[in-house]
């Protein structure tokens, strides 16, 4: 179960590699809200995001989707706080402060991955989330991200 549109498509002039709707050569991940603090994302991998075996996922990928998947979480959050739909207005921006990686099971590169993150707190300037990865329903990674607002013209 999954709340509204894409939280990417939401946000304005975003080329991130990982996240960036405006980057043809990005992964192009898509976030959605399922209630009030959590998020989930499901990433289909291609053959050549593979790691050494190509039977497996990259983990910079694996890296690259959640750090991602949580700091857009992050922004759609902040414009909730704030009041206001993802997008509209000033722009809210957050980058990565910590993103924290435990890979735990080598995940499945032609199986889709699902990804939920949670946010655990936030304050004015930062909100902290953690995050699961999971392959055909196995657990193969866990995170804990820092993400610190940012200028918008940053
Ligand atoms: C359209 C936009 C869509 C964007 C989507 C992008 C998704 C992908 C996100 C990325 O990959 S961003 C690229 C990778 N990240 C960076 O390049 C960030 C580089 N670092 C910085 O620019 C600064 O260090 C940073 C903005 C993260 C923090 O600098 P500040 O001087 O603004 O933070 P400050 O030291 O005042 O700390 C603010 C709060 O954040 C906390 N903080 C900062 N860095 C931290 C850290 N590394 N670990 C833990 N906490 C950290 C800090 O403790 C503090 O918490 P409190 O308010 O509770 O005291």
């Amino acid at each position: 179960m999954r709340d509204g549109a894409a939280i990417q498509d939401q946000i304005p002039d975003n080329h991130c590699f990982g996240c960036g709707p405006q980057n043809d050569h990005g992964l192009q991940i898509k976030s959605y809200w399922r209630g009030e603090n959590e998020s989930v994302c499901e990433f289909t991998p291609l053959p050549h995001h593979c790691a050494g075996p190509t039977r497996y996922l990259n983990g910079g990928i694996i890296a690259t989707v959640i750090d991602c998947h949580t700091i857009c979480t992050a922004i759609a959050d902040g414009y909730r706080q704030a009041g206001r739909d993802t997008g509209t207005g000033n722009k809210i921006w957050y980058a990565t402060g910590k993103l924290e990686v435990q890979y735990r099971a080598p995940a499945e590169i032609d199986e889709p991955v699902e990804l939920t993150a949670k946010i655990l707190e936030r304050t004015e300037r930062k909100t902290v989330l953690s995050c699961e990865l999971k392959s055909a329903g196995r657990l193969c990674a866990t995170a804990n991200v820092v993400a610190v607002r940012v200028p918008d013209n940053w």
